[in-house]
């Protein structure tokens, strides 16, 4: 289990010189900015869960991830990841942990995938035998033959990303830590990762904390998101309930055979829903999901044509998030 309690991170800077050598100024300047990069972080990660973890640029998202990996240690508060402090207890906490950050590689720029791989097993002290059986399961699931001998520089960034996933999990820790695993990755590849962290989570019951900016991520991957905007905390629970909280309208496609006859303006405005777009024999229709059912808008409907065909839509996540922003 995965507990942050009341954490904060302040990051000091020092407050840029003017005019000449001010760079050399600025380096040994002993005036500071201070910069709350985390505030009073509370949160709550079961094993299993899988949980997207959104927010703006700069909201502090790779701050918390540094801090819960032991890289960074809060300014305030206490984090426990699986009873251990991953500042105190670092090495106890390293080896539950994964930790892949999509914008940098842990492997060795240079040298073939696999010496890379035998450079962490010999870090985490893997046995012959435990090392061999991890790459065999890893390469059945991320397919690392296709490029095992080839140098990181020159892996396609999917294939990359694939390697760091196995260089994350070779020490089989239980929990994983993914910052923007997504990054850059054109849709096959995107499509892809999103497949295998699918499977670490569902078939190896691994604990996922993402970040990501890609909301297709989110939709198709966590059960659970937590926004983090200015350093807090805003909103913690299913990607549902984030859509109803701000009550995102829902929207219906009608489609009908013949002549439509839609009630007068007065009638029509007292209606639970509304017209917002009459093309050909299409209606689109907007209302509240929590004040008024597919169904009653469908009775409506149906009393003004001959209703062929109908199609809901989503309201689109980007809306959402903007919205809590
Ligand atoms: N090492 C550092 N020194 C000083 N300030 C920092 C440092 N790291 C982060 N910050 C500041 O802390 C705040 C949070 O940054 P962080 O990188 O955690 O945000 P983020 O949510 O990961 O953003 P992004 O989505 O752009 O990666 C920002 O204002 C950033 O400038």
């Amino acid at each position: 289990m995965i507990i942050v309690s009341n954490v904060s991170k302040t990051f000091k800077i020092p407050i840029a010189k003017e005019g000449r050598f001010k760079g050399i100024r600025t380096l040994f300047s002993r005036e500071y900015r201070a910069v709350q990069a985390v505030r009073h972080l509370q949160m709550r990660i079961e094993p299993g869960e899988f949980v997207g973890y959104i927010g703006p640029n700069g909201a502090g998202k790779s701050t918390t991830i540094k801090m819960l990996s032991g890289i960074l240690h809060p300014t305030s508060g206490e984090i426990l990841i699986g009873g251990a402090n991953p500042q105190r207890q670092r090495e106890q906490v390293v080896r539950k942990l994964g930790v892949v950050f999509g914008q940098r590689t842990q492997l060795w720029w240079d040298l073939p995938v696999s010496d890379s791989f035998d450079i962490l097993a010999s870090m985490y002290k893997l046995d012959a035998r435990t090392y061999n059986e991890q790459m065999r399961t890893l390469t059945g699931v991320l397919g690392l033959d296709e490029f095992i001998d080839t140098p990181v520089r020159k892996l396609s960034l999917g294939q990359r990303m694939r390697g760091d996933l196995a260089a994350a999990l070779l020490h089989n820790p239980d929990i994983l830590f993914l910052d923007e695993p997504t990054i850059g990755l054109d849709v096959v590849a995107k499509k892809q990762i999103r497949a295998y962290l699918k499977h670490l989570n569902t078939e190896w019951g691994k604990t996922i904390l993402l970040t990501t900016h890609d909301i297709d991520d989110i939709e198709q991957l966590c059960s659970r998101v937590i926004v983090i905007n200015h350093g807090q905390s805003i909103y913690d629970g299913s990607l549902d309930t984030l859509r109803d909280r701000i009550g995102l309208p829902s929207i219906m496609k009608i489609a009908f055979n013949g002549i439509i006859e839609p009630p007068a303006e007065e009638e029509l405005a007292s209606l639970p829903f509304t017209i917002t777009e009459r093309r050909d024999q299409i209606l689109t229709i907007t209302c509240n999901r929590n004040e008024v059912t597919a169904m009653t808008v469908l009775r409506h409907v149906s009393e003004w044509g001959d209703v062929q065909d109908v199609h809901m839509e989503e309201p689109d996540f980007e809306d959402v998030i903007h919205r809590i922003y």
